[in-house]
Protein backbone atom coordinates (compact mmCIF):
# COMPACT_ATOMS: atom_id res chain seq x y z
CA UNK A 1 0.00 0.00 0.00
CA UNK A 2 1.21 3.43 -0.68
CA UNK A 3 1.83 5.84 1.96
CA UNK A 4 3.17 9.11 1.55
CA UNK A 5 5.93 10.05 3.51
CA UNK A 6 6.96 13.53 2.58
CA UNK A 7 4.09 16.04 0.67
CA UNK A 8 5.75 19.68 -0.20
CA UNK A 9 2.99 21.96 -1.20
CA UNK A 10 3.10 25.40 -3.00
CA UNK A 11 6.64 25.71 -1.90
CA UNK A 12 8.74 28.83 -2.81
CA UNK A 13 11.69 30.14 -1.39
CA UNK A 14 13.13 33.88 -2.39
CA UNK A 15 16.61 34.40 -0.88
CA UNK A 16 17.59 38.17 -0.11
CA UNK A 17 14.20 39.56 -0.18
CA UNK A 18 14.51 42.81 1.03
CA UNK A 19 17.90 43.68 -1.31
CA UNK A 20 17.52 42.03 -5.22
CA UNK A 21 15.13 39.01 -4.50
CA UNK A 22 16.32 35.51 -5.95
CA UNK A 23 13.81 33.28 -6.52
CA UNK A 24 15.17 29.96 -6.22
CA UNK A 25 12.18 27.93 -5.56
CA UNK A 26 8.65 28.65 -7.66
CA UNK A 27 5.25 26.95 -6.50
CA UNK A 28 6.82 23.43 -6.08
CA UNK A 29 4.66 20.46 -5.32
CA UNK A 30 6.19 17.30 -4.77
CA UNK A 31 4.68 13.54 -2.78
CA UNK A 32 7.20 11.25 -1.99
CA UNK A 33 5.48 7.57 -1.25
CA UNK A 34 7.54 5.55 1.12
CA UNK A 35 10.15 3.25 -0.41
CA UNK A 36 10.80 5.47 -3.28
CA UNK A 37 14.78 6.04 -4.53
CA UNK A 38 14.30 9.20 -6.05
CA UNK A 39 17.10 11.45 -7.85
CA UNK A 40 16.19 15.61 -8.06
CA UNK A 41 18.51 16.69 -11.11
CA UNK A 42 18.59 20.06 -12.71
CA UNK A 43 21.48 22.58 -13.90
CA UNK A 44 23.48 24.47 -11.12
CA UNK A 45 21.05 27.44 -9.33
CA UNK A 46 18.14 25.31 -10.35
CA UNK A 47 16.73 25.21 -6.88
CA UNK A 48 18.02 21.40 -5.81
CA UNK A 49 19.85 22.20 -2.40
CA UNK A 50 17.25 24.62 -1.77
CA UNK A 51 14.62 22.13 -1.86
CA UNK A 52 15.64 19.21 0.01
CA UNK A 53 16.58 22.01 2.71
CA UNK A 54 12.78 22.90 2.77
CA UNK A 55 11.93 19.11 2.92
CA UNK A 56 14.70 18.74 5.67
CA UNK A 57 13.72 21.16 7.61
CA UNK A 58 16.90 23.17 7.72
CA UNK A 59 15.52 26.36 5.93
CA UNK A 60 12.07 27.88 6.37
CA UNK A 61 10.52 28.67 2.86
CA UNK A 62 9.36 31.65 1.71
CA UNK A 63 5.74 30.42 1.30
CA UNK A 64 3.82 26.86 0.88
CA UNK A 65 4.43 24.54 3.85
CA UNK A 66 6.05 20.53 4.16
CA UNK A 67 4.43 18.02 5.89
CA UNK A 68 6.44 14.93 6.87
CA UNK A 69 3.91 11.48 7.49
CA UNK A 70 1.08 14.61 8.19
CA UNK A 71 3.60 16.49 10.58
CA UNK A 72 3.62 20.06 9.16
CA UNK A 73 7.24 20.59 10.08
CA UNK A 74 7.22 24.22 8.99
CA UNK A 75 4.96 25.21 11.62
CA UNK A 76 7.63 23.57 14.29
CA UNK A 77 10.25 25.85 15.58
CA UNK A 78 13.38 25.68 18.13
CA UNK A 79 13.47 22.02 20.02
CA UNK A 80 10.18 20.17 18.50
CA UNK A 81 12.12 21.23 15.16
CA UNK A 82 15.55 19.99 16.33
CA UNK A 83 13.82 16.84 17.77
CA UNK A 84 11.36 16.26 14.87
CA UNK A 85 14.56 16.14 12.74
CA UNK A 86 16.82 14.10 14.55
CA UNK A 87 13.89 11.75 14.89
CA UNK A 88 12.81 11.55 11.42
CA UNK A 89 15.34 12.59 8.84
CA UNK A 90 18.45 11.37 8.24
CA UNK A 91 20.75 13.52 6.70
CA UNK A 92 23.94 12.63 3.87
CA UNK A 93 25.80 15.80 2.92
CA UNK A 94 28.57 15.95 -0.39
CA UNK A 95 31.29 16.55 1.58
CA UNK A 96 30.29 13.46 4.46
CA UNK A 97 30.50 15.74 7.69
CA UNK A 98 31.88 13.00 9.96
CA UNK A 99 33.42 13.95 13.34
CA UNK A 100 37.22 13.47 12.63
CA UNK A 101 38.18 12.51 16.20
CA UNK A 102 35.28 9.77 16.15
CA UNK A 103 35.81 6.27 14.87
CA UNK A 104 33.45 4.83 12.24
CA UNK A 105 31.48 3.00 14.97
CA UNK A 106 31.13 6.13 16.95
CA UNK A 107 29.85 8.39 14.00
CA UNK A 108 27.63 6.01 13.53
CA UNK A 109 26.43 6.02 17.48
CA UNK A 110 26.41 9.55 17.68
CA UNK A 111 22.85 10.31 16.96
CA UNK A 112 21.68 7.49 19.18
CA UNK A 113 23.82 8.60 21.52
CA UNK A 114 21.98 12.37 21.94
CA UNK A 115 18.82 9.97 21.42
CA UNK A 116 19.93 8.69 24.98
CA UNK A 117 19.22 5.27 23.31
CA UNK A 118 20.22 2.17 25.90
CA UNK A 119 23.68 1.06 25.59
CA UNK A 120 22.33 -2.46 24.24
CA UNK A 121 20.24 -0.92 21.98
CA UNK A 122 22.93 1.22 19.94
CA UNK A 123 25.67 -1.58 20.06
CA UNK A 124 23.10 -3.68 18.10
CA UNK A 125 22.02 -1.46 15.45
CA UNK A 126 25.74 -0.22 14.55
CA UNK A 127 26.70 -3.86 14.27
CA UNK A 128 24.12 -4.43 12.16
CA UNK A 129 24.44 -1.20 9.79
CA UNK A 130 28.23 -1.71 9.51
CA UNK A 131 27.66 -5.27 8.63
CA UNK A 132 24.86 -3.51 5.73
CA UNK A 133 27.24 -1.28 4.43
CA UNK A 134 30.21 -4.02 4.26
CA UNK A 135 32.42 -2.58 6.96
CA UNK A 136 32.91 -4.61 10.11
CA UNK A 137 36.64 -4.69 9.37
CA UNK A 138 36.65 -0.88 9.59
CA UNK A 139 34.80 -0.19 13.12
CA UNK A 140 37.65 1.24 14.70
CA UNK A 141 38.94 3.36 12.27
CA UNK A 142 38.64 7.36 11.89
CA UNK A 143 37.78 8.97 8.71
CA UNK A 144 41.28 9.96 7.86
CA UNK A 145 42.02 6.39 7.92
CA UNK A 146 39.29 5.35 5.34
CA UNK A 147 38.65 6.59 1.69
CA UNK A 148 36.10 8.83 0.58
CA UNK A 149 33.89 5.89 -0.47
CA UNK A 150 34.03 4.43 2.77
CA UNK A 151 33.23 7.70 4.66
CA UNK A 152 30.30 8.22 2.77
CA UNK A 153 28.91 4.62 3.10
CA UNK A 154 30.07 5.23 7.17
CA UNK A 155 27.70 8.65 6.49
CA UNK A 156 24.68 6.68 5.47
CA UNK A 157 24.69 4.31 8.15
CA UNK A 158 25.13 7.08 10.50
CA UNK A 159 21.93 8.88 8.92
CA UNK A 160 20.26 5.44 9.22
CA UNK A 161 20.84 4.56 13.17
CA UNK A 162 17.57 6.17 14.39
CA UNK A 163 15.71 4.77 11.80
CA UNK A 164 14.42 8.24 10.63
CA UNK A 165 11.54 8.23 8.36
CA UNK A 166 13.46 9.20 4.86
CA UNK A 167 17.11 10.22 3.95
CA UNK A 168 17.81 12.99 2.24
CA UNK A 169 21.22 13.40 0.49
CA UNK A 170 22.35 16.37 -1.46
CA UNK A 171 25.03 15.08 -4.25
CA UNK A 172 26.40 12.22 -2.26
CA UNK A 173 28.66 11.26 -5.01
CA UNK A 174 29.82 14.15 -5.98
CA UNK A 175 33.80 13.90 -4.49
CA UNK A 176 33.83 10.04 -5.02
CA UNK A 177 35.29 8.45 -8.41
CA UNK A 178 33.35 6.06 -10.77
CA UNK A 179 34.01 2.72 -8.84
CA UNK A 180 33.01 4.56 -5.40
CA UNK A 181 30.23 6.03 -6.61
CA UNK A 182 28.86 2.93 -7.62
CA UNK A 183 29.36 0.64 -4.28
CA UNK A 184 27.86 4.01 -2.15
CA UNK A 185 25.05 3.40 -5.06
CA UNK A 186 24.88 -0.09 -4.26
CA UNK A 187 24.30 0.01 -0.94
CA UNK A 188 21.84 2.76 -1.16
CA UNK A 189 20.02 0.72 -3.60
CA UNK A 190 20.20 -2.43 -1.60
CA UNK A 191 18.62 -0.44 1.64
CA UNK A 192 16.17 0.82 -0.27
CA UNK A 193 14.77 -2.73 -1.84
CA UNK A 194 15.79 -4.80 1.21
CA UNK A 195 14.52 -2.27 3.84
CA UNK A 196 12.37 -0.26 2.48
CA UNK A 197 14.19 2.87 2.69
CA UNK A 198 13.38 6.13 1.45
CA UNK A 199 16.12 8.22 -0.58
CA UNK A 200 15.80 11.22 -1.83
CA UNK A 201 19.08 12.76 -3.32
CA UNK A 202 19.89 15.71 -6.00
CA UNK A 203 22.45 14.67 -7.82
CA UNK A 204 24.90 15.99 -11.15
CA UNK A 205 26.02 12.64 -11.62
CA UNK A 206 24.31 10.94 -14.72
CA UNK A 207 25.21 7.32 -13.50
CA UNK A 208 23.08 8.02 -9.96
CA UNK A 209 20.80 9.45 -12.21
CA UNK A 210 20.26 6.03 -14.04
CA UNK A 211 19.84 4.14 -11.62
CA UNK A 212 17.27 5.89 -9.97
CA UNK A 213 13.38 4.89 -9.66
CA UNK A 214 11.83 8.35 -10.48
CA UNK A 215 14.05 11.59 -11.57
CA UNK A 216 12.49 14.94 -10.78
CA UNK A 217 14.24 17.71 -12.80
CA UNK A 218 14.25 21.27 -11.78
CA UNK A 219 14.79 24.34 -13.63
CA UNK A 220 14.90 28.00 -12.67
CA UNK A 221 13.00 26.64 -8.95
CA UNK A 222 10.18 24.79 -11.21
CA UNK A 223 9.73 21.21 -11.70
CA UNK A 224 9.94 20.62 -15.57
CA UNK A 225 9.85 17.26 -15.68
CA UNK A 226 8.88 14.29 -13.07
CA UNK A 227 9.20 10.64 -14.60
CA UNK A 228 7.27 8.04 -13.20
CA UNK A 229 9.26 4.37 -13.36
CA UNK A 230 7.90 2.14 -16.05
CA UNK A 231 5.37 -0.75 -15.16
CA UNK A 232 8.26 -3.13 -14.40
CA UNK A 233 9.55 -0.76 -12.26
CA UNK A 234 6.41 -0.14 -10.71
CA UNK A 235 6.31 -3.70 -9.77
CA UNK A 236 9.35 -3.63 -7.97
CA UNK A 237 8.46 -0.75 -6.26
CA UNK A 238 4.90 -2.37 -5.01
CA UNK A 239 6.76 -5.99 -3.93
N1 LIG B 1 21.72 31.42 1.09
C1 LIG B 1 21.47 31.95 -0.10
N2 LIG B 1 21.37 33.29 -0.26
C2 LIG B 1 21.09 33.84 -1.47
N3 LIG B 1 20.89 33.12 -2.60
C3 LIG B 1 20.99 31.78 -2.50
C4 LIG B 1 21.28 31.13 -1.27
N4 LIG B 1 21.31 29.79 -1.47
C5 LIG B 1 21.04 29.61 -2.78
N5 LIG B 1 20.85 30.80 -3.40
C6 LIG B 1 20.49 31.00 -4.82
O1 LIG B 1 19.30 30.25 -5.06
C7 LIG B 1 19.34 29.61 -6.34
C8 LIG B 1 19.19 28.09 -6.15
O2 LIG B 1 20.36 27.61 -5.47
P1 LIG B 1 20.56 26.08 -5.06
O3 LIG B 1 21.83 26.01 -4.28
O4 LIG B 1 19.34 25.58 -4.41
O5 LIG B 1 20.73 25.40 -6.48
P2 LIG B 1 21.31 23.96 -6.88
O6 LIG B 1 20.45 23.46 -7.97
O7 LIG B 1 21.43 23.13 -5.65
O8 LIG B 1 22.75 24.34 -7.42
P3 LIG B 1 24.10 23.43 -7.46
O9 LIG B 1 23.82 22.30 -8.38
O10 LIG B 1 25.12 24.40 -8.02
O11 LIG B 1 24.39 23.02 -6.05
C9 LIG B 1 20.66 30.03 -6.96
O12 LIG B 1 20.40 31.15 -7.79
C10 LIG B 1 21.52 30.43 -5.78
O13 LIG B 1 22.48 31.39 -6.15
Amino acid sequence: MKETVIDAHNLSKIYDEKTIPVYALNNVHLHIQRGEFTAIKGPSGSGKTTLLNMIGGLDNPSGGFVEINDTNITALKGNRLIDFRLNNIGFVFQSYNLIPVLTAKENIEFIMLLQNRPKEEREKRVAELLKQIGMEDKVDKRPVELSGGQQQRVAVARALAPKPQFILADEPTANLDSIAAENLLDVMLKLNKEENITFVFSTHDQRVINRARRVITLEDGKIVADTAPTKIEHLLYEK
